[in-house]
């Protein structure tokens, strides 16, 4: 970590993760919105929470800044209780609305803000960081939804906290906000801070998260990179021409290579699903007369579809 602790008199004991859930539950009278949630985030990880409507990502961001406490589980924050560690300052959020005053000006929201901190970080500082120097003297009414965001980030960066949570940071911003939002947000990442956010959008999850936590119904369905959870979906598709592959005996020697899932024809060309593409390759490559190899990985939407759809009940949203 690289904060300052000379800033704040937090006792820093031993190297605690940044998160830990264990078990993790939230009802809302019969809704059950988190269920039994597992998730350890150590401390300079950008983690992507991702998921569909009603995922149960907004409930579980809410525990980790005590807004609402667990119904079960356990959940600390830097080994501590939630609202201790947002008291010290070493948690703090991007939420999607609210908190901003529409008649002061934006270096006015800030410099307001951090006397309400024990010890804040700079207020020009901190607007430089938010890379809204340049928009100190707008009105806050007058600003853009990307630019009030970056008001949010730079409220957010003042007690120098050594988490941030935000939750779905850009949505209504158009491409290019949201692209030089997540610039501003990854430059101060790599001062250290633990960074947690929740997210729609597979592509932003996919651009500047390290790791993508995946949530359905209240429950972790997939964690890790973004090519780990494409590889977890459903593995990678081989393609290769294979004249005369249709035969009976050549279609059961396909579907008897080890990590093959499913093996289909079209004319020539033989698609295998396999969640060892290179048990596969080998095969094809070697046993047979197969040629124009190609091997594709799924996309992250695949994986997304694939991991938060139950098959019951089909999308949740
Ligand atoms: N205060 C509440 N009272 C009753 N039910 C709630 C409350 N807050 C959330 N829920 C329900 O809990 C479930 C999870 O909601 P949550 O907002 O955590 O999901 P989410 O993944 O953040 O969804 P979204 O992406 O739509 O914001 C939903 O079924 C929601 O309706």
């Amino acid at each position: 970590m690289t904060t300052t602790s000379t800033q704040r008199p937090w006792p820093r004991t031993g190297p605690a993760a940044a998160l830990r859930l264990e078990g993790v539950v939230k009802s809302f009278g019969d809704v059950v919105a988190v269920n039994g949630l597992d998730l350890t985030v150590q401390p300079g990880e950008i983690v992507a929470f991702l998921g569909p409507n009603g995922a149960g990502k907004t409930s579980t961001l809410d525990m980790v800044l005590g807004l609402s406490r667990p119904t079960g589980g356990t959940l600390q924050v830097f080994g501590s209780d939630p609202l201790d560690a947002v008291m010290h300052g070493r948690v703090a959020a991007v939420m999607q609305t609210g908190g901003l005053l529409k008649d002061l000006t934006v270096r006015e929201t800030v410099r307001l803000t951090a006397a309400l901190h024990r010890h804040p970080a700079a207020v020009d500082a901190v607007l430089e960081r938010a890379g809204i120097t340049e928009i100190g003297d707008r009105r806050v009414d007058k600003c853009s939804g990307g630019e009030q965001q970056r008001l949010r980030f730079a409220l957010a960066l003042l007690p120098e906290p050594d988490l941030l949570i935000l939750d779905e940071p850009t949505t209504g911003m158009d491409v290019e906000a949201r692209r030089s939002f997540w610039t501003s947000i990854r430059q101060d990442a790599a001062r250290g801070r633990t960074i947690v956010f929740a997210t729609h959008y597979l592509d932003e999850a996919d651009a500047y998260a390290d790791r993508i936590v995946m949530v359905r119904k209240g429950r972790v369905v997939a964690d890790g990179s973004s090519n780990e959870i494409r590889a977890k979906a459903s593995g990678r598709t081989v393609r290769a021409t294979l004249p005369g592959a249709d035969a009976g005996s050549v279609v059961a020697a396909l579907a008897a290579i080890p990590g093959v899932t499913n093996v289909e024809f079209r004319g020539d060309v033989v698609q295998l699903r396999t969640s060892d593409s290179d048990t596969a390759l080998r095969y094809l490559l070697t046993q047979t007369a197969a040629h124009d190899v190609d091997v594709t990985s799924h996309t992250l939407e695949d994986a997304f579809v694939a991991l938060t759809v139950d098959p019951q009940e089909g999308p949740q949203s």
